[in-house]
């Protein structure tokens, strides 16, 4: 059966092979600020997420403020900022991550379904400092060259997994950062026992350790932080919150 994953690469398919039509170069190595950096501090980071929509919870807040929600999210203390730059299943768009470089100086991740280098350059271009890699979405060696790919060019990578498989072929790369969702992409279905199950062999390899979706509660980042999590990655919480600044009040640990 096509799961959301097959249709949702199915589609950067397309807009790869639009932006190579197009001519679109960009390489240059620019400065970058580091996510390694504040995960090594002690404490939790918080990476708030800019999330309008998703394919499973529809809209979340579509209307939001890009550079409004990034400043909240630089001045309540995130240590990273996620914006979504995928269009056709969670309305966002590179303006967005654009906006939100506009006005922070935190780094910034762009979360898109990476599987070309041309994607890689446009999010670079767009003032990313951090691409994510999802190992469910790519053959094992696309991954390995696009990791390196995106790291000659000075950008840190959160490599995603979901299960002990893709965690073995995540760690063969000897990554820096490891992204474990708790979601999984293919049916939706989100359960932190993820984070806890990958977690030991994860922190044995020596990588950090980003616990990923369905966080909601100080309950929540306790559970992964007993764990190893260095990180955590929060979208639809701070989406939906009336103040962010109070839930990252109610989320510090
Ligand atoms: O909204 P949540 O449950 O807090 O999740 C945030 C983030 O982890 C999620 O958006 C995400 C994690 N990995 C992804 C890959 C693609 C798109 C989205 C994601």
């Amino acid at each position: 059966m096509e799961t959301i994953l097959d249709k949702i690469i199915a589609q950067k398919k397309l807009e790869v092979a639009e932006l190579q039509r197009s001519g679109f170069r960009y390489e240059e190595v620019r400065p970058h600020v580091s996510l390694v950096e504040n995960l090594k501090k002690p404490g939790v980071t918080v990476i708030a997420e800019i999330k309008r929509a998703s394919p499973s919870k529809g809209a979340l807040n579509v209307e939001v403020d890009v550079k409004e929600q990034a400043k909240q999210y630089e001045l309540s203390g995130a240590g990273a900022i996620s914006v979504l730059t995928d269009t056709n299943f969670f309305k966002g768009s590179f303006q967005d991550l654009k906006d939100a470089r506009s006005v922070v100086s935190v780094p910034l991740l762009c979360k898109d379904f990476m599987i070309d280098e041309v994607q890689i350059q446009k999010a670079n271009e767009a003032g990313a400092d951090i691409i994510l890699l999802i190992v469910a979405a790519l053959p094992v060696e696309r991954l390995q060259e696009l990791y390196r790919y995106a790291t000659e060019l000075g950008l840190e990578v959160i490599v995603e997994v979901h299960d002990e498989e893709e965690l073995e072929a995540a760690l063969a790369i000897g990554p820096a950062i490891i992204g474990v969702n708790n979601r999984n992409l293919k049916t939706f279905e989100v359960n932190l026992e993820t984070t806890e199950r990958l977690a030991k062999r994860v922190v044995s390899s020596g990588a950090l350790l980003i616990s990923e979706s369905g966080i909601f509660t100080k309950e929540d980042v306790v559970r992964v932080q007993r764990v190893g999590a260095q990180g955590i990655l929060v979208g639809e919480a701070f989406m939906r919150a009336d103040s962010v600044a109070d839930l990252f009040g109610a989320l510090r640990i």
